[in-house]
């Protein structure tokens, strides 16, 4: 007879499993028969490529985030591990794993806001179109499961090339008929952190005080940073300018120090981008971020500005504003590479 003693230590070992079915099966209290069940207020967020890079600290960060009751955490690999590890966290938000192409639709099913890091990041000399090939197939296979089974969701779009991916993951929404142009928002936040804390740096002041739009795109010259509508209102040399702005757009190859990409602070640039998505559901007023949306800012479809976000996503794409000289021949630059980038996804699901 099994001993009173083993009878706890087999019940304690059960909480040590990861909280994934797949592991469950020597469990003596199973997932199914705990209480938690993600019934707390608050949204339903899924992570696509949650084992990766960025995938890892942006789902820490997101179970922290108040505002998220259940956190999905679905990739090709390493899913079951990182979804135990981040489900120890003592905080409020249900957390459940998701392991492979089988598994996606259930990581899917009634999510408010999706967020997609998955595919291949960049490798020193690479530009951020190299990463097409592949991650064009990936983000089209995962907004194919968004459409089919969380089509109102807000879609937050990082994966890299941003000014094709977006394009492509628009083409496979009007497919499948489900295409709402307010809810699908490239993620561009991490050019504006960027901005902050450079024109910071040059005016020896707090990042915190500091909001800087970055418009375009998320390549090279398509990264516009608008200096001359920072807040604080600021004036800067034609030097300081040119070292800004080749700075911002070159930020992506200094982080890692060209041995590869950023993580940690596009895991920060996305949860900070994913809680105005996230109040902007709540219904909160005045929340405005930078984002590459569907836009008539431009001749181009698409276009990174400040948007509005509310409650059906982004309710407001705003204007440009007043440029000055630098930037007017900044964007004509930005408005040409954007255009071949955007066709190239629109070509790959139309072709
Ligand atoms: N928008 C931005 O500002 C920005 C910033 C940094 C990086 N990125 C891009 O984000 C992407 C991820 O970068 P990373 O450093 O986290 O890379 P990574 O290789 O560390 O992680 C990517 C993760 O995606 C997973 N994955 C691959 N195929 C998948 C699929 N079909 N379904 C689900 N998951 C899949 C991988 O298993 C891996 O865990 C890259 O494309 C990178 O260029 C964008
Ligand atoms: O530069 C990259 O390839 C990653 C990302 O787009 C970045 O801006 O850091």
């Amino acid at each position: 007879m099994e001993s009173v003693a083993n009878q706890r230590i087999a019940r304690v070992s059960a909480h040590l499993q990861p909280p994934n079915s797949q592991m469950e099966e020597s469990c003596v209290l199973k997932r199914t028969d705990c209480r938690a069940k993600g019934g707390a207020p608050g949204f339903k967020v899924a992570i696509l490529g949650a084992a990766g890079g960025i995938g890892q600290p942006l789902a820490m960060l997101m179970k922290m985030n108040p505002l998220v009751s259940v956190l999905h955490l679905y990739d090709v690999v390493n899913a079951p591990g990182v979804t135990a590890d981040i489900s120890h966290m003592d905080t409020g938000a249900v957390v459940r794993g998701f392991l492979g192409q089988p598994q996606l639709e259930s990581a899917l099913i009634g999510m408010d806001l999706v967020i997609i890091p998955a595919g291949v990041p960049r490798k020193p000399g690479m530009t951020r179109d190299d990463l097409f090939n592949i991650n064009a197939g990936i983000v089209r296979t995962l907004c194919e499961g968004v459409a089919k089974c969380c089509p109102n969701a807000i879609v937050n779009l990082i994966s890299n090339p941003v000014n094709s991916t977006v394009p492509i993951a628009a083409e496979v929404f009007k497919k499948a008929g489900t295409y709402d142009p307010k809810r699908l928002l490239g993620v561009t936040m991490l050019d504006v952190v960027r901005a902050n804390t450079f024109v910071a740096e040059v005016l020896g002041l707090d990042p915190r005080e500091v909001d800087v739009p970055v418009v375009g795109g998320h390549a090279g010259v398509t990264i516009l940073p608008l200096l001359s509508q920072a807040k604080p209102p600021s004036s800067f040399t034609p030097e300081e300018t040119e070292y800004l702005t080749k700075r911002i757009q070159d930020g992506g190859t200094e982080a890692k120090a060209g041995a590869g990409s950023a993580t940690l602070s596009m895991a920060y640039a996305a949860v900070k981008f994913a809680d105005a998505c996230l109040r902007g559901l709540r219904g909160d007023a005045g929340v405005v971020e930078c984002a590459f949306v569907a836009s008539e800012v431009t001749e181009l479809p698409f276009f990174a500005t400040k948007v509005r976000l509310g409650r059906r996503g982004a309710e407001e794409v705003y204007q440009l504003g007043p440029l000055n000289e630098y930037e007017r021949v900044g964007l004509q630059k930005a408005k040409k590479e954007l255009a071949e980038s955007i066709q190239k996804g629109i070509s790959f699901i139309r072709k």
